[in-house]
Protein backbone atom coordinates (compact mmCIF):
# COMPACT_ATOMS: atom_id res chain seq x y z
CA UNK A 1 0.00 0.00 0.00
CA UNK A 2 1.57 3.43 -0.58
CA UNK A 3 -0.54 6.59 -0.71
CA UNK A 4 -1.28 8.53 -3.60
CA UNK A 5 0.41 12.36 -3.13
CA UNK A 6 0.14 14.61 -5.97
CA UNK A 7 3.27 15.86 -7.44
CA UNK A 8 3.50 19.69 -6.42
CA UNK A 9 5.58 21.57 -8.65
CA UNK A 10 6.53 24.70 -6.94
CA UNK A 11 4.01 26.92 -8.45
CA UNK A 12 0.84 24.82 -7.71
CA UNK A 13 -1.65 26.41 -5.93
CA UNK A 14 -4.45 23.70 -5.67
CA UNK A 15 -5.96 22.12 -2.39
CA UNK A 16 -4.78 19.00 -1.27
CA UNK A 17 -8.86 18.48 -0.14
CA UNK A 18 -10.13 18.79 -3.32
CA UNK A 19 -9.52 15.82 -5.32
CA UNK A 20 -11.00 17.62 -8.42
CA UNK A 21 -7.77 19.78 -8.26
CA UNK A 22 -5.48 16.40 -8.24
CA UNK A 23 -2.99 16.48 -11.21
CA UNK A 24 -3.84 13.89 -13.96
CA UNK A 25 -1.47 10.13 -13.83
CA UNK A 26 1.53 10.68 -14.93
CA UNK A 27 2.20 8.21 -18.51
CA UNK A 28 6.08 6.96 -18.66
CA UNK A 29 7.82 4.18 -20.69
CA UNK A 30 8.21 1.02 -18.70
CA UNK A 31 11.38 -0.64 -19.33
CA UNK A 32 9.10 -2.41 -22.46
CA UNK A 33 8.83 0.91 -23.48
CA UNK A 34 5.05 0.13 -22.83
CA UNK A 35 3.02 2.96 -21.81
CA UNK A 36 2.32 2.27 -17.99
CA UNK A 37 -0.03 4.88 -15.60
CA UNK A 38 2.47 5.86 -12.85
CA UNK A 39 0.54 6.10 -9.49
CA UNK A 40 0.32 10.27 -9.01
CA UNK A 41 2.59 11.21 -6.76
CA UNK A 42 5.01 8.62 -7.47
CA UNK A 43 8.33 9.16 -8.59
CA UNK A 44 9.32 6.89 -12.09
CA UNK A 45 12.12 5.48 -9.70
CA UNK A 46 10.44 4.34 -7.00
CA UNK A 47 7.87 3.10 -9.48
CA UNK A 48 10.86 1.00 -11.12
CA UNK A 49 11.51 -0.27 -7.33
CA UNK A 50 8.52 -1.61 -6.67
CA UNK A 51 7.95 -3.54 -9.49
CA UNK A 52 11.75 -4.79 -9.50
CA UNK A 53 10.44 -6.25 -6.09
CA UNK A 54 7.46 -7.26 -6.93
CA UNK A 55 9.13 -9.46 -9.81
CA UNK A 56 11.53 -10.54 -7.18
CA UNK A 57 8.45 -11.63 -4.58
CA UNK A 58 7.49 -13.30 -7.62
CA UNK A 59 10.07 -15.33 -9.37
CA UNK A 60 12.31 -15.91 -6.03
CA UNK A 61 11.62 -19.50 -4.61
CA UNK A 62 12.23 -20.66 -8.71
CA UNK A 63 15.52 -18.65 -8.36
CA UNK A 64 16.49 -20.57 -4.75
CA UNK A 65 15.70 -23.60 -6.65
CA UNK A 66 17.64 -23.44 -9.35
CA UNK A 67 20.76 -21.84 -7.27
CA UNK A 68 20.04 -25.27 -4.63
CA UNK A 69 20.67 -27.36 -7.84
CA UNK A 70 23.51 -25.70 -9.68
CA UNK A 71 25.43 -25.93 -5.96
CA UNK A 72 24.12 -29.71 -5.88
CA UNK A 73 26.04 -30.38 -9.46
CA UNK A 74 29.19 -28.30 -8.48
CA UNK A 75 29.49 -30.39 -5.32
CA UNK A 76 29.15 -33.65 -7.44
CA UNK A 77 31.46 -32.16 -9.78
CA UNK A 78 34.33 -31.02 -7.46
CA UNK A 79 34.45 -34.27 -6.09
CA UNK A 80 34.99 -36.41 -9.26
CA UNK A 81 37.87 -33.64 -10.27
CA UNK A 82 39.82 -34.20 -6.89
CA UNK A 83 38.91 -37.67 -7.02
CA UNK A 84 40.80 -37.39 -10.61
CA UNK A 85 43.40 -35.34 -9.61
CA UNK A 86 44.32 -37.89 -7.26
CA UNK A 87 45.49 -40.54 -9.37
CA UNK A 88 47.88 -37.64 -11.42
CA UNK A 89 50.95 -38.39 -10.90
CA UNK A 90 52.14 -34.95 -12.17
CA UNK A 91 49.85 -32.63 -10.62
CA UNK A 92 51.27 -34.23 -7.05
CA UNK A 93 55.01 -33.35 -7.65
CA UNK A 94 55.10 -30.22 -6.27
CA UNK A 95 52.38 -30.96 -3.64
CA UNK A 96 55.10 -34.01 -2.58
CA UNK A 97 57.69 -32.11 -1.89
CA UNK A 98 59.46 -31.83 1.72
CA UNK A 99 60.48 -28.30 2.47
CA UNK A 100 64.69 -28.40 1.49
CA UNK A 101 67.53 -27.95 4.09
CA UNK A 102 68.99 -25.35 1.80
CA UNK A 103 67.95 -23.79 -1.70
CA UNK A 104 69.93 -23.18 -4.91
CA UNK A 105 69.82 -19.57 -5.72
CA UNK A 106 67.94 -19.17 -8.80
CA UNK A 107 69.36 -15.72 -9.69
CA UNK A 108 65.77 -14.64 -10.39
CA UNK A 109 63.14 -12.33 -8.28
CA UNK A 110 60.06 -12.13 -8.74
CA UNK A 111 57.73 -8.75 -7.75
CA UNK A 112 54.06 -9.05 -7.10
CA UNK A 113 52.71 -5.90 -7.65
CA UNK A 114 49.40 -5.31 -5.52
CA UNK A 115 48.79 -1.88 -6.68
CA UNK A 116 45.12 -2.84 -7.53
CA UNK A 117 43.17 -2.78 -4.06
CA UNK A 118 40.37 -0.46 -5.68
CA UNK A 119 39.88 -2.77 -8.30
CA UNK A 120 38.96 -5.60 -6.45
CA UNK A 121 35.71 -6.67 -4.84
CA UNK A 122 36.66 -7.92 -0.83
CA UNK A 123 36.35 -11.63 -2.08
CA UNK A 124 39.00 -10.79 -4.57
CA UNK A 125 41.02 -9.48 -1.61
CA UNK A 126 40.40 -12.42 0.18
CA UNK A 127 41.37 -14.92 -2.60
CA UNK A 128 44.53 -12.63 -3.25
CA UNK A 129 45.51 -13.51 0.26
CA UNK A 130 44.96 -17.01 0.05
CA UNK A 131 47.09 -16.81 -3.39
CA UNK A 132 50.25 -15.07 -1.48
CA UNK A 133 50.09 -17.50 1.30
CA UNK A 134 50.15 -20.29 -1.51
CA UNK A 135 53.33 -18.32 -3.14
CA UNK A 136 54.93 -18.15 0.10
CA UNK A 137 54.55 -21.62 0.27
CA UNK A 138 55.70 -22.86 -2.70
CA UNK A 139 59.13 -20.22 -2.02
CA UNK A 140 59.85 -22.06 1.07
CA UNK A 141 59.15 -25.51 -0.44
CA UNK A 142 61.05 -24.88 -3.98
CA UNK A 143 64.49 -26.31 -4.28
CA UNK A 144 65.80 -23.08 -5.83
CA UNK A 145 65.45 -19.70 -4.06
CA UNK A 146 63.21 -17.34 -6.31
CA UNK A 147 62.84 -13.86 -4.19
CA UNK A 148 59.98 -12.96 -3.44
CA UNK A 149 58.79 -9.51 -3.41
CA UNK A 150 55.05 -8.04 -2.51
CA UNK A 151 54.75 -4.27 -3.12
CA UNK A 152 52.22 -2.10 -2.07
CA UNK A 153 50.96 -4.36 0.37
CA UNK A 154 48.49 -2.07 2.11
CA UNK A 155 44.87 -1.04 2.45
CA UNK A 156 42.48 -3.74 2.57
CA UNK A 157 45.12 -6.62 1.71
CA UNK A 158 46.97 -5.34 4.69
CA UNK A 159 44.09 -4.91 6.64
CA UNK A 160 43.31 -8.93 5.91
CA UNK A 161 46.45 -9.93 6.65
CA UNK A 162 46.21 -8.44 9.71
CA UNK A 163 42.94 -9.46 10.60
CA UNK A 164 43.31 -13.43 9.44
CA UNK A 165 46.85 -14.20 9.05
CA UNK A 166 48.62 -11.72 11.62
CA UNK A 167 51.40 -14.06 12.15
CA UNK A 168 52.24 -13.14 8.44
CA UNK A 169 54.81 -10.47 10.38
CA UNK A 170 56.88 -13.17 11.36
CA UNK A 171 57.32 -15.53 7.46
CA UNK A 172 60.95 -15.01 6.86
CA UNK A 173 62.74 -14.94 3.20
CA UNK A 174 59.30 -12.71 1.81
CA UNK A 175 59.76 -9.27 1.47
CA UNK A 176 56.83 -7.42 2.05
CA UNK A 177 56.54 -3.14 0.97
CA UNK A 178 53.89 -1.34 2.50
CA UNK A 179 54.29 1.41 1.28
CA UNK A 180 57.01 1.43 -2.00
CA UNK A 181 54.84 0.92 -5.37
CA UNK A 182 56.36 -0.78 -8.20
CA UNK A 183 57.34 1.96 -9.55
CA UNK A 184 59.48 3.45 -6.51
CA UNK A 185 61.13 0.25 -6.14
CA UNK A 186 62.77 0.29 -10.31
CA UNK A 187 65.94 0.93 -11.06
CA UNK A 188 66.61 4.68 -12.36
CA UNK A 189 68.70 3.12 -15.00
CA UNK A 190 68.02 2.14 -18.42
CA UNK A 191 70.09 -0.47 -18.56
CA UNK A 192 69.15 -2.28 -15.39
CA UNK A 193 65.47 -1.43 -16.09
CA UNK A 194 65.88 -3.78 -19.09
CA UNK A 195 66.28 -6.51 -16.73
CA UNK A 196 63.01 -6.39 -15.25
CA UNK A 197 60.20 -8.02 -17.23
CA UNK A 198 56.67 -7.57 -16.30
CA UNK A 199 54.60 -10.77 -16.62
CA UNK A 200 51.23 -10.63 -18.62
CA UNK A 201 49.52 -13.25 -20.64
CA UNK A 202 48.44 -10.00 -23.21
CA UNK A 203 51.32 -9.69 -24.97
CA UNK A 204 52.83 -12.32 -28.27
CA UNK A 205 56.18 -11.59 -26.54
CA UNK A 206 56.76 -15.18 -25.15
CA UNK A 207 59.81 -16.08 -22.16
CA UNK A 208 62.02 -19.19 -23.30
CA UNK A 209 64.19 -19.38 -20.06
CA UNK A 210 64.37 -17.46 -17.13
CA UNK A 211 67.21 -15.45 -17.36
CA UNK A 212 69.52 -15.23 -14.04
CA UNK A 213 69.98 -11.14 -13.14
CA UNK A 214 66.41 -10.74 -14.23
CA UNK A 215 63.46 -9.85 -12.43
CA UNK A 216 59.83 -10.64 -13.08
CA UNK A 217 56.74 -8.99 -12.11
CA UNK A 218 53.54 -10.38 -11.80
CA UNK A 219 50.28 -8.47 -11.48
CA UNK A 220 48.35 -8.82 -7.64
CA UNK A 221 45.20 -8.98 -8.83
CA UNK A 222 41.88 -10.90 -8.78
CA UNK A 223 39.98 -10.32 -11.15
CA UNK A 224 38.22 -13.03 -13.83
CA UNK A 225 40.64 -10.65 -16.07
CA UNK A 226 37.78 -7.94 -15.99
CA UNK A 227 40.04 -5.43 -16.63
CA UNK A 228 42.02 -6.55 -20.02
CA UNK A 229 45.10 -5.38 -20.70
CA UNK A 230 45.51 -3.68 -17.19
CA UNK A 231 49.64 -5.36 -16.57
CA UNK A 232 50.28 -4.45 -20.21
CA UNK A 233 49.34 -0.97 -20.06
CA UNK A 234 50.72 -0.25 -16.80
CA UNK A 235 54.16 -2.08 -18.17
CA UNK A 236 53.73 0.27 -21.18
CA UNK A 237 53.29 3.27 -19.00
CA UNK A 238 56.41 2.30 -17.00
CA UNK A 239 58.79 1.67 -19.86
CA UNK A 240 59.22 -2.10 -19.39
CA UNK A 241 59.43 -5.21 -21.23
CA UNK A 242 56.42 -7.36 -21.50
CA UNK A 243 56.45 -11.28 -21.59
CA UNK A 244 53.51 -13.72 -21.58
CA UNK A 245 55.12 -17.58 -20.16
CA UNK A 246 55.01 -20.08 -22.76
CA UNK A 247 52.01 -21.74 -22.45
CA UNK A 248 50.50 -22.68 -25.90
CA UNK A 249 53.76 -23.93 -27.03
CA UNK A 250 54.05 -26.91 -24.68
CA UNK A 251 50.28 -27.17 -23.22
CA UNK A 252 46.83 -27.35 -24.05
CA UNK A 253 44.40 -25.76 -22.00
CA UNK A 254 40.63 -25.78 -21.86
CA UNK A 255 40.22 -21.95 -21.29
CA UNK A 256 42.52 -18.77 -21.81
CA UNK A 257 45.70 -18.52 -20.83
CA UNK A 258 45.17 -15.97 -17.88
CA UNK A 259 46.95 -17.53 -14.86
CA UNK A 260 46.05 -17.12 -11.35
CA UNK A 261 49.20 -14.71 -9.83
CA UNK A 262 50.20 -17.87 -7.59
CA UNK A 263 50.13 -20.39 -10.27
CA UNK A 264 52.48 -17.82 -12.16
CA UNK A 265 55.16 -18.29 -9.00
CA UNK A 266 54.44 -21.70 -8.29
CA UNK A 267 55.51 -23.03 -12.09
CA UNK A 268 58.70 -20.61 -12.06
CA UNK A 269 59.77 -21.94 -8.49
CA UNK A 270 58.84 -25.72 -10.60
CA UNK A 271 60.47 -24.69 -13.88
CA UNK A 272 63.90 -24.57 -11.64
CA UNK A 273 63.05 -27.35 -9.99
CA UNK A 274 62.34 -29.31 -13.59
CA UNK A 275 65.91 -28.07 -15.17
CA UNK A 276 63.91 -25.43 -16.58
CA UNK A 277 61.56 -28.41 -18.58
CA UNK A 278 57.93 -26.18 -19.05
CA UNK A 279 55.88 -28.32 -19.74
CA UNK A 280 56.60 -30.37 -16.33
CA UNK A 281 56.48 -27.04 -14.33
CA UNK A 282 53.10 -26.05 -16.19
CA UNK A 283 51.93 -29.81 -15.48
CA UNK A 284 53.05 -30.08 -12.31
CA UNK A 285 51.22 -26.74 -11.33
CA UNK A 286 47.95 -26.17 -13.48
CA UNK A 287 44.94 -28.60 -12.04
CA UNK A 288 44.63 -31.48 -14.84
CA UNK A 289 40.98 -30.41 -14.80
CA UNK A 290 42.40 -26.97 -16.84
CA UNK A 291 44.58 -29.00 -19.07
CA UNK A 292 43.60 -31.00 -22.07
CA UNK A 293 45.82 -33.60 -23.86
CA UNK A 294 46.03 -33.98 -27.82
CA UNK A 295 43.36 -32.09 -28.51
CA UNK A 296 43.57 -28.85 -31.19
CA UNK A 297 43.21 -25.45 -29.24
CA UNK A 298 40.29 -23.49 -30.22
CA UNK A 299 41.16 -19.75 -31.39
CA UNK A 300 41.13 -17.39 -29.02
CA UNK A 301 38.57 -14.58 -29.53
CA UNK A 302 40.46 -11.10 -30.52
CA UNK A 303 38.47 -9.39 -27.92
CA UNK A 304 40.59 -11.09 -25.05
CA UNK A 305 38.19 -14.06 -25.25
CA UNK A 306 35.09 -14.99 -22.48
CA UNK A 307 36.25 -18.12 -21.03
CA UNK A 308 37.40 -18.02 -17.42
CA UNK A 309 40.76 -17.17 -15.43
CA UNK A 310 42.36 -20.13 -14.21
CA UNK A 311 41.90 -19.53 -10.39
CA UNK A 312 44.04 -22.04 -7.83
CA UNK A 313 41.67 -23.89 -5.33
CA UNK A 314 41.93 -22.83 -1.92
CA UNK A 315 43.28 -24.80 0.78
CA UNK A 316 40.98 -26.12 2.84
CA UNK A 317 40.12 -24.22 5.76
CA UNK A 318 40.89 -21.00 4.29
CA UNK A 319 38.11 -18.93 2.01
CA UNK A 320 36.71 -19.89 -0.84
CA UNK A 321 38.29 -17.51 -3.48
CA UNK A 322 36.31 -15.03 -5.70
CA UNK A 323 35.45 -17.37 -8.33
CA UNK A 324 34.29 -20.33 -5.94
CA UNK A 325 32.16 -18.10 -3.73
CA UNK A 326 30.15 -15.57 -6.30
CA UNK A 327 27.35 -16.61 -8.23
CA UNK A 328 28.30 -17.57 -12.21
CA UNK A 329 27.43 -13.45 -13.23
CA UNK A 330 29.36 -12.44 -9.44
CA UNK A 331 26.35 -11.86 -8.10
CA UNK A 332 24.79 -13.15 -4.61
CA UNK A 333 21.00 -13.44 -3.73
CA UNK A 334 19.70 -10.78 -1.32
CA UNK A 335 17.07 -8.00 -2.47
CA UNK A 336 16.63 -6.92 -6.20
CA UNK A 337 19.04 -4.65 -7.61
CA UNK A 338 17.51 -1.20 -7.67
CA UNK A 339 20.54 0.74 -9.54
CA UNK A 340 17.88 1.61 -12.07
CA UNK A 341 18.92 4.72 -14.35
CA UNK A 342 16.18 6.89 -15.86
C1 LIG B 1 44.72 -12.93 -12.91
S1 LIG B 1 46.06 -12.30 -13.84
C2 LIG B 1 45.57 -10.61 -14.02
C3 LIG B 1 44.82 -10.30 -15.25
C4 LIG B 1 44.73 -8.82 -15.48
N1 LIG B 1 43.51 -8.48 -16.13
C5 LIG B 1 45.92 -8.28 -16.27
O1 LIG B 1 45.76 -7.22 -16.87
O2 LIG B 1 46.99 -8.87 -16.24
C6 LIG B 1 47.35 -12.14 -12.64
C7 LIG B 1 48.73 -11.95 -13.16
O3 LIG B 1 49.32 -13.20 -13.46
C8 LIG B 1 50.26 -13.05 -14.50
N2 LIG B 1 49.84 -13.92 -15.63
C9 LIG B 1 48.66 -14.55 -15.79
N3 LIG B 1 48.66 -15.29 -16.90
C10 LIG B 1 49.87 -15.14 -17.47
C11 LIG B 1 50.49 -15.65 -18.65
N4 LIG B 1 49.87 -16.49 -19.45
N5 LIG B 1 51.77 -15.27 -18.92
C12 LIG B 1 52.42 -14.42 -18.10
N6 LIG B 1 51.89 -13.92 -16.98
C13 LIG B 1 50.63 -14.26 -16.67
C14 LIG B 1 50.26 -11.60 -14.90
O4 LIG B 1 51.33 -10.95 -14.27
C15 LIG B 1 48.92 -11.12 -14.39
O5 LIG B 1 48.93 -9.77 -14.12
Amino acid sequence: MFRILPQISPTSTYSMSDPEQLPEPVQVNDAKRQKVELPPGMSKNAWKKLQKQKRWDEQKDEYRQKRREKKKIARVNKKLRSEAEKNDENYHLQAKREKPQSQIPSGVSVIMDCEFDELMSDKEIVSLSNQITRCYSAKRHSTHEVDLVISTFNKRLKARFEKSLPDYKLWQNLTIKENDTLEELLPKDAEELSKFVYLTADTEEEIDTLQEGYTYIMGGIVDKNRHKQLCLNKAKKLGLKVARLPIGKYIQMNSRHVLATSHVYEIMCMCFELNHDWEKAFNSVLPPRKLRAGIEEPKEKSDGGSTESVEPEDKKGEDSSASDAEGENGESESEPKTSETN
